[in-house]
């Protein structure tokens, strides 16, 4: 082998001074400096693991790991490795020329789209020159593995030149060693070093030692196979990654060599009905090198409520975002994660319906999320998704049609899914429902406004009506009138008495025949406004319905003696009082008599029974 002399020469590149550049662009994500360089030396041993197990390196590998040090007086900072090395022609090949075309093109693509910066750093594998972000200057010292390399010291201080001497090292490997520049002394700091470790060095598949200690699990169970793992095992791992997490419900270990690469296990937490914010979010790693936790255009939006681990190296890294989004790898990868999920939802619905059960309190988001944004995931969803009634009784769709097919279904062939969503509020609804055999859904979420719309568009001949929109027999009509005790006169009569007792443009009146085991007075909501109201609400948009008046339909009923005696109440003052009275148990029945009402309806109560 030739020796080596001492060279000095002109890297070539076009960009005259590439690293105040590199510094400006990367300013808020210098750490991942020492993600590129320590991924590199993982690389270096990896590699030289390889030869070995080609035959194609007969020396001894020893301890394979990569070594990170920081000397506070100095102001450097260095990393090791004892892989493969370079001899001075693989360094003039590697490091001028091809990692400083990395750099480049990387300038060359986003010199001008600075709007877009925060997207590309931390996407983009800047590589070794990466270094050149916190360092001044920086040294390689590096000897290759073959036979009788002499050992290599590259210079450069940032500018475009280097130089290239012959130096000592005992054994095959590599330093870097980073001088690091008078702006980046707080990466001088054992905390902040350690720190950006744990962040990035966690998995890596090689020991990475730093202040005596190895930072890292070079085995994460999901680089296994499940057949290896137990219950116990993937809880375990679920606490290493999240210290403070509850146990969660159950995961899935993810597992594809084709079409493309990926590997991981995404876990159910419990969320019940709260969408809290969720500090632990899914991790994203390419060859056991973490990335980032900003997943979104990896996994699909109704899975980021998921926690774990994606470990694919197909997803391209060195890309910004709108890229992201239209790459076939991450479209197919987006495809498979929820075909995996919704399998894994199936397969524990069909070997063990109760405990399903008991977790669809806490999965139920998610499916009903699914279900909202993904036709695909519908189409298997469509046979676990559950549904809970006010009992506490869960059945599927099919199962639900046809338990309330013979009762509940109107004139018109539709059938009517009754439902709450405050089953207190509605109490007296409920009771009312129930006297008639309907059976009530409990839809008190969060995303049932809009699991019901979905479902009234996928399901035919199907439609959604809440307890207190209408009397029941509007809401399931049947086309069966009762007869009314009272006669057209006596009801239009009742009707401008109570218009007039009431004296409120918001209120519609009308008498309607009703059984005489129903309140006298009903107040409703017609579904129709009341979801418009609640999505112009759960928007927090102005919009038409939203700034429509709240009106209320009064539906007075004929058929109950107390209405009767209204009628034939002569005193007036007297008749007015009653009708005061039952119009008040009606709001108050559905919580909606409130302050100085609520303190004269008591007070009125009181004096009229004593
Ligand atoms: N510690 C090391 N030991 C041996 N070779 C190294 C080491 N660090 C870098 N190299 C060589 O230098 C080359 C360029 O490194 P650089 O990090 O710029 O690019 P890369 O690793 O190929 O790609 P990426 O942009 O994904 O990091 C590497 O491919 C490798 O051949």
């Amino acid at each position: 082998m030739e020796a080596v002399q001492t060279e000095k020469g002109q890297i070539s590149i076009h960009t005259e001074n590439i690293f105040p550049i590199i510094k400006k662009f990367l300013y808020s994500d210098h750490e991942i400096f020492l993600r590129e360089l320590v991924s590199n030396a993982v690389d270096a041993t990896q590699k030289l693991n390889q030869l070995a197990s080609f035959g194609e390196f007969g020396g001894e590998l020893g301890e394979l790991k990569v070594t990170v040090s920081l000397d506070e007086e100095a102001k450097t900072i260095t990393i090791s490795d004892n892989g493969i090395g370079m001899t001075a022609d693989e360094i003039k090949k590697y490091i001028n020329q091809i990692a400083f075309s990395g750099a480049t093109d990387f300038l060359e693509k986003y010199k001008d789209k600075t709007d877009d910066k925060g997207q590309i750093i931390g996407h983009f594998g800047l590589g070794f020159y990466s270094a050149f972000m916190v360092a001044e200057k920086v040294d390689i010292v590096t000897k290759s593995y073959r036979d009788g390399a002499e050992a290599v010291r590259w210079t450069c201080d940032g500018s475009t030149e280097f130089e290239l001497t012959p130096t000592e090292r005992a054994d095959r490997g590599t330093d870097i060693i980073l001088h690091i520049a008078p702006d980046s002394e707080e990466f001088l700091s054992k905390s902040r070093l350690q720190g950006i470790l744990d962040k990035y060095a966690r998995f890596l598949p090689v020991a990475v030692e730093f202040d005596e200690k190895v930072v890292n699990n070079t085995n994460p169970i999901w680089t296994k196979s499940p057949a290896d793992l137990t219950d116990e095992d993937y809880k375990n791992f679920y606490r290493e990654l999240y210290p403070m997490g509850e146990e969660p419900l159950f995961w899935i270990h993810l597992n594809v060599d084709y079409p493309f690469n990926l590997t991981g296990i995404l876990y159910f937490p419990r969320i019940k009905n709260e969408l809290r914010f969720q500090r632990e979010k899914i991790q994203l790693y390419s060859r056991q090198v973490f990335i980032t936790d900003e997943v979104k255009d990896v996994v699909p939006d109704f899975l980021m409520m998921l926690h774990g681990v994606i470990d694919s190296p197909d997803i391209p890294l060195n890309v910004s975002r709108s890229f992201l989004q239209a790459d076939s790898n991450v479209k197919k990868i987006n495809g498979y994660i929820t075909r995996k999920v919704a399998d894994k939802l199936n397969e524990l619905f069909n070997a063990d319906r109760k405990g399903f059960e008991e977790k669809f309190d806490d999965i139920g988001l998610f499916i009903k999320y699914g279900i909202l944004s993904d036709d695909k995931f519908w189409e298997k969803a469509k046979n676990f998704v559950l549904l809970k009634n006010t009992e506490g009784v869960f059945t599927t769709l099919d199962e639900y049609r046809e338990k309330v097919q013979a009762n509940q279904t109107d004139k018109s062939e539709t059938l009517i899914m009754l439902y709450t969503s405050d089953r207190k509020q509605q109490d007296a609804y409920i009771e009312s429902a129930r006297r008639r055999g309907y059976d009530v859904l409990l839809m008190d979420n969060v995303i049932d406004a809009h699991f019901i719309n979905a479902l009234e568009q996928k399901l035919e001949k199907v439609r959604f009506q809440r307890v207190d929109a209408d009397t029941l027999d509007k809401l399931i009509d049947k086309g069966l009138n009762n007869e009314s005790v009272l006669s057209e006169a006596d009801q239009t009569k009742l009707k401008e008495v109570f218009e007039q007792v009431l004296d409120n443009k918001m209120l519609h009146v009308s008498v309607e025949a009703q059984p005489t085991d129903e309140l006298p007075v009903t107040i409703t909501m017609p579904e129709f406004m009341r979801r418009m109201k609640d999505m112009s609400a759960l928007s927090g948009e102005q919009s038409f319905y939203g700034n429509l008046p709240v009106t209320y339909n009064v539906v007075v009923n004929a058929n109950h003696p107390l209405i009767g005696k209204v009628l034939a109440e002569s005193d007036a003052d007297a008749q007015k009082a009653v009708v005061k009275q039952v119009y008040d148990l009606a709001l108050l029945s559905q919580n909606m008599l409130t302050g100085a009402d609520l303190t004269a309806f008591v007070k009125r109560t009181v004096a009229g029974l004593v």
